[in-house]
């Protein structure tokens, strides 16, 4: 199985405060994985320095390495943004541009980056809201405000946004966080979906959402990675007291 992403010895601190603490790790290509872990432990910090977001913190700094294919996102020389084209990422609380039609939203990006010759606009749009699952519910109003949606059709709509400009990787921070249960197990069924093309890490508060569709999964506390293996074991046969303590509800 491939190795997408190597993470040797990450540190990362907001000012003095020391947020993650030699993380290592190796994120399966093709794979789910769910970052898990009490509130604060660095879950987010940890996702964003995948695609070099922490930086933009006035005071962040981060040290260490993280491979994306055999090249160093943090080398020098490497352009951030190019950084954040390949990786894409999704935010707890959905965030279409509010003055943007269902269309622009999922354009904007491609636009940005520029059209590959010969290919339209309007069908990558198409495209990736049908990556998304969206398209049957939105396809007779696409020039209708992208805030017009339900926040479960919004979180899909961003997703479609971050599928446009066709990352190898996505990013999901707590994507379900302000969810019902129905829009809910729609993202989950997508992102299982989306596994086939793409490797996928998730942060989540949610255990259940966890155990359902991620294939491995990391444990975090106090900016340490406690524990890493395939889902099931880390559910049913965690190695480490910290783990089962949390996953069986003692803590967090
Ligand atoms: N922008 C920021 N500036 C300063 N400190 C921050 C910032 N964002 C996070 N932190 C601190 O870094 C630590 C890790 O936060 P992080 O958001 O990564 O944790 P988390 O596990 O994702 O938490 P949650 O589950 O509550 O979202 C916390 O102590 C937090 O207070």
């Amino acid at each position: 199985m491939s190795v997408k992403i190597k993470v040797e010895n990450l540190n990362a601190w907001y000012g003095r405060n020391h947020v993650l603490k030699d993380i290592n790790i190796e994120i399966k290509a093709n794979k789910i994985t769910a970052i898990i872990g009490p509130s604060g432990c660095g879950k987010s910090t940890f996702i964003r320095c995948l695609n070099r977001l922490h930086e933009v913190v006035p005071g962040a700094q981060v040290k260490g390495h993280v491979w994306v294919d055999g090249q160093d996102l943090y080398a020098l020389g490497v352009d951030p943004t190019e950084v954040r084209h390949r990786i894409g990422m999704v935010f707890q609380k959905p965030n279409p541009f509010p003055t943007m039609s269902i269309f622009e939203n999922v354009a904007v990006g491609v636009r940005i980056h520029g059209l590959k010759p010969g290919v339209k606009l309007e069908e990558i749009v198409e495209r990736s809201l049908r990556m998304a699952a969206l398209w049957e519910e939105v396809s007779d109003r696409l020039y209708t405000s992208g805030v017009s949606l339900s926040g479960g059709q919004q979180q899909r709509l961003c997703i479609a946004r971050a599928l446009a400009v066709e990352p190898e990787v996505l990013l999901l921070d707590e994507p379900c966080a302000s969810l019902d249960p129905i829009s809910t197990l729609k993202i989950e069924d997508l992102l299982v979906e989306l596994k086939k093309n793409y490797t996928i890490v998730i942060v989540t508060h949610n255990m259940q959402q966890a155990a359902r569709v991620s294939d491995y999964t990391a444990f975090l506390l106090d900016g340490e990675l406690v524990e890493y293996g395939p889902t099931p074991e880390i559910f049913t046969r965690p190695q480490d007291k910290r783990t089962e303590d949390y996953i069986t509800g003692r803590f967090g």
